[in-house]
């Protein structure tokens, strides 16, 4: 072969190992746009999965100078990838606003359930120390336990008891007597291993009584703690239909010289009372038993509180909707058709509860009655 031949094929030699360096190169960057685009989609899907949800300012981060929690709480980072698997997917139970929630098993064979805050949900911080704080000092059955927490760097996790059964928004709005054992949002599928079917109306009069011996509780305190987030998706069901209150995150301690608190309004569109829509910054108790009241009206009806209802061709919002039912004696009408109709469903229990709701998401404060109240009127209403 002449040297010309030879040039020629070391020409077109280079030329493919030039090309293939290039395509190579168009090819990383190609994965890395897509993955920081996914990346960026995950951090805004997170508060846009729940575009209902008011959280708090994260203007200040009381991360590190709050570390002071409870030694004996803290759980090695080891055993919390060993319980979740390294965190699989396949054991996601719940979606919220700052991160996912996993079942996993404790080497002491206990499940729990582990929330990790994503490390880009800054506002997660926050949360997270409230959580903890609130939450590790509470005892109560209607409450649900904090079992311990792992936090380091950008890393915060917080492990609870297992609650089996899910939320009560699952029950209310995704059952059906064929329910399927997974539920696909837009990016994992949420296992479970049981049928969700309709709830009966003592079941849910059961449920609701439970918040109720749960928020009075939190009321009662000495230094009384304000919810701020009573929806259907912060009641957990055990295997009995027994509610948990949980996700502390936007909680509030008052001072015992106080009636209220100055914060930021927080809390999810449809559960907030009316002050908020009228400029109010003040949490106090009042607040927590108009949402109480909300989730009483959905538990009856199976309507979601941010959605109108239709009444005579006319949108209404719930909280309107129960009062005008009220009103005219069709308290019935609301009943979720879902509900399955044993006999014996008795008409005046359906009254009395949708009274007590319309009480508790009463337009004025003052109108609205204390919890203690509300759990007395619950427990002793006709079933
Ligand atoms: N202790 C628990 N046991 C079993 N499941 C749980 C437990 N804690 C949370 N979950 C599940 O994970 C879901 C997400 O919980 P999380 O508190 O993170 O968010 P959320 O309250 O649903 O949403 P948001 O943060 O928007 O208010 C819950 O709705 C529930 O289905």
């Amino acid at each position: 072969m002449d040297h010309a031949a030879l040039a020629v094929l070391a020409a077109i030699a280079s030329f493919f190992v030039v090309t293939v360096i290039l395509a190579a190169i168009i090819l990383i960057c190609q994965h890395r746009k897509t993955t920081q685009t996914r990346r960026n989609n995950q951090i805004r899907t997170r508060p846009l999965r729940n575009p209902n949800h008011y959280p708090t300012s994260s203007s200040s981060l009381p991360v590190d100078a709050s570390w002071s929690w409870d030694p004996n709480l803290k759980i090695s980072m080891e055993e919390l990838s060993r319980a979740t698997k390294n965190f699989s997917n396949t054991l996601i139970v719940g979606d919220g606003s700052f991160g996912y929630v996993y079942k996993a098993s404790l080497s002491t064979g206990a499940t729990v359930a582990v929330k990790k805050l994503s490390p880009d949900a800054f506002q997660g911080f926050r949360e997270f120390a409230a959580e903890m704080e609130t939450l590790s000092k509470l005892r109560h059955h209607n409450i649900v336990k904090i079992l311990g927490y792992w936090a380091s760097g950008a890393e915060r996790l917080l492990v609870y008891e297992f609650i089996e059964k899910g939320n009560l928004d699952q029950w209310l709005h995704e059952s059906s007597p064929t329910s399927s054992s997974t539920h696909q949002n837009d990016e994992v599928s949420i296992s479970i291993d049981f049928i969700r079917s309709p709830l009966p109306w003592e079941t849910r009069v059961k449920i609701i009584r439970g918040v109720a011996h749960g928020l009075c509780y939190l009321h009662g305190l000495e230094k009384p703690i304000i919810h701020r987030d009573i929806k259907a998706s912060n009641v957990l069901l055990d295997s009995e239909f027994e509610a948990h209150i949980a996700d502390f995150g936007l909680a509030r301690r008052m001072d015992k010289s106080h009636s209220h608190v100055s914060t930021q309004v927080a809390g999810t569109i449809g559960y907030m009372p009316p002050e908020y829509r009228d400029g109010s910054n003040v949490a106090n108790p009042k607040v927590d038993v108009y949402s109480f009241g909300v989730l009483m009206i959905e538990t009856v009806s199976g309507h979601r509180p941010n959605l109108a209802v239709k009444l005579e061709g006319n949108d209404i919002g719930l909280v309107n909707w129960a009062r005008k039912m009220k009103e005219r004696n069709t308290e019935l009408e609301m009943l979720d058709g879902n509900i399955p109709r044993e006999e014996g469903l008795k008409e005046e229990s359906v009254r009395e509860y949708v009274r007590i709701a319309c009480m508790c998401t009463g337009e004025l404060q003052k109108d609205r009655p204390e919890m203690p109240e509300v759990v007395k009127l619950l427990d002793s209403m006709p079933l």
